[in-house]
């Protein structure tokens, strides 16, 4: 049982999801502390039933907390995080910013949970494209190895947070009444467009977005030597990463047993019927715990080579789901 939790970012676009999910999955806690910037202090929330008020995020908001769950942007989690470390908490951030760091352990649940003995006060949960990738792409690995992967990623709004949301339904608004719409958050306006660019340019005509699937998958698995290669699009969904994922596995696998490892892996839902039309899309995948995979097909001209479609809801199990996971996890020690 946890003493105090804390939820940082409390409402954000994950933190909302944050709440709901710590009772979906029943985490126990004595007391629960919602902490937010000045925009939100003195807000009220609802938890379970209960009015919560929003408290301002300080150093001294801290002072008794056990566990922290952070939802902010990397800036804000590069400030914050310290401080509750400094006061003996144990945080689950969902920010880029400590992901790399070989101190701090990147865990998905159902892939890597032996990562979390390791940490030192703080765990990170990854990259929401990176994480329902490597949850579809584990049994594989597990059966046969993996070698290498090539994935395009069709990613929701929600992506880039609660104001991301407001910005496509606006512009689509705009879109539909003749007028052009303009672009605040993502780069162009992504009313009935798509755009091909997550994130800033990092490396090699990458963007943090795709090298982030690359370092996060190698760190994940322990294994740099697994070839990635990522595309990263915004298209204008609500909610609801898509992927489509092509890999590699070091020895064959036949089609009936990659269906096989793909329905008995933890957290994930085959739906591929192809002549019935059922496949995972963005819509009905959203609100939903898993990683759902379907159009899986063994490539006609490579051995190893297995296509297949990867959908999950990028609030929950990109982001909030996992967290709590994990934060579970910590209070099961
Ligand atoms: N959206 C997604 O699919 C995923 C997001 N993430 C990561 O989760 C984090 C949160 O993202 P998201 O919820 O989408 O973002 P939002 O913009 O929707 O929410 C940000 C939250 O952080 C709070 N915040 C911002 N600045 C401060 C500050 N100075 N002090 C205290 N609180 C602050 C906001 O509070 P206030 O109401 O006061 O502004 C709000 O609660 C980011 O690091 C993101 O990269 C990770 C995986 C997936
Ligand atoms: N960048 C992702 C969401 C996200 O916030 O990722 P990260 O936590 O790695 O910054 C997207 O826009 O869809």
């Amino acid at each position: 049982m946890i003493k105090t939790l804390a939820v940082v970012g409390a409402t954000g676009a994950v933190g909302q999801i944050v709440l709901e999910e710590i009772q979906k999955q029943g985490v126990q806690y004595e007391a629960l502390k919602l902490l937010a910037s000045s925009r939100s202090a003195g807000k009220t929330v609802q938890v379970a039933g209960q009015d919560i008020t929003v408290e301002l995020m300080e150093p001294a908001a801290f002072e008794g907390v056990d566990v922290v769950i952070a939802s902010t942007p990397d800036e804000v989690a590069a400030e914050c995080v310290p401080w509750a470390v400094e006061r003996g908490a144990v945080v689950v951030d969902e920010s880029a910013f400590y992901r790399m760091d070989p101190r701090v352990p990147l865990v998905i649940p159902e892939v890597n949970p032996q990562a979390i003995a390791k940490h030192q006060g703080i765990i990170a949960s990854p990259n929401c494209s990176t994480t329902q990738m490597v949850v579809a792409l584990h049994p594989l690995r597990q059966a046969a190895g993996l070698k290498r992967v090539v994935v395009s990623t069709y990613q929701a709004v929600s992506g880039a947070g609660l104001a991301a949301q407001q910005e496509l339904l606006n512009n689509t608004q705009s879109r539909l009444s003749g007028q052009t719409g303009s672009a605040a958050i993502f780069q162009h306006d992504i009313a009935l467009n798509l755009i091909p660019q997550i994130g800033s340019h990092k490396h090699a005509g990458f963007t943090s977005e795709e090298m982030k699937m690359v370092l996060e998958t190698h760190k994940i698995f322990e294994d740099d030597s697994i070839a990635v290669n990522a595309t990263c699009v915004r298209v204008p969904v609500l909610i609801g990463h898509s992927e489509s994922i092509y890999c590699e596995t070091a020895e064959p696998l036949e089609l009936e047993q990659i269906f096989e490892l793909f329905r008995s892996a933890e957290g994930v839902t085959l739906i591929d019927d192809l002549p019935n039309k059922s496949y995972p899309m963005p819509r009905d995948c959203a609100d939903q715990p898993d990683v759902f995979v379907g159009r899986v097909r063994k490539d006609l001209n490579h051995p190893c080579g297995i296509s297949f479609w990867c959908v999950s809801d990028n609030l929950r199990k990109g982001a909030a789901t996992n967290a709590v996971q994990i934060c579970k996890l910590l209070s099961a020690r």
